[in-house]
């Protein structure tokens, strides 16, 4: 089966929020919250996609610091394979383009709400390690 390779951003705002985003219904993986994030392209590093994704998707400016988690998840047709990276805002506030919400959440709040599956290990790490 084919991997596909996608990079999710773990953004947190003076250390005590987290932005959670949620997938539009015209999205594939409808309704579920997600790191933003997506696939990477062709001669791209991890880091480069995700400046790039997030610039696309929320309109700002990030610093992509440590990796948290490589995770995989095997859907019907494909596995994904989901890098996620801790960064930071530097310019720019996030605006929904293309997802249903954006929303800051407390590491309390992250656990209750309905994650793609492979961002579960994700949400786990941060849960129990911060
Ligand atoms: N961005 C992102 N995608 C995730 C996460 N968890 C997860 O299963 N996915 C899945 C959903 C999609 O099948 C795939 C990435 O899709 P995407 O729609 O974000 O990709 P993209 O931004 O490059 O958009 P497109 O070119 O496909 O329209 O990975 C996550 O935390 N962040
Ligand atoms: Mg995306």
């Amino acid at each position: 089966m084919k991997t596909i390779k996608v990079v999710g951003a773990v953004i947190t705002y003076e250390r005590g929020e987290i932005l959670c985003a949620l997938r539009s219904p015209k999205m594939s993986s409808p309704n579920v919250w997600e790191f933003p994030g997506g696939k990477i392209e062709k001669g791209e590093s991890p880091e480069e996609a995700l400046i790039r994704e997030i610039q696309e998707e929320l309109g700002c400016a990030i610093k992509v610091y440590e990796q948290i988690e490589d995770s995989k998840f095997a859907k019907e047709k494909f596995i994904i394979n989901l890098l996620t990276y801790k960064a930071e805002i530097v310019q720019g506030e996030p605006r929904a383009k293309e997802h249903q919400e954006l929303k800051w959440v407390t590491k309390q709040e992250l656990s209750r709400l309905d994650w793609a599956p492979a961002d579960l290990p994700t949400v786990k790490k941060i849960v129990d390690n911060w």
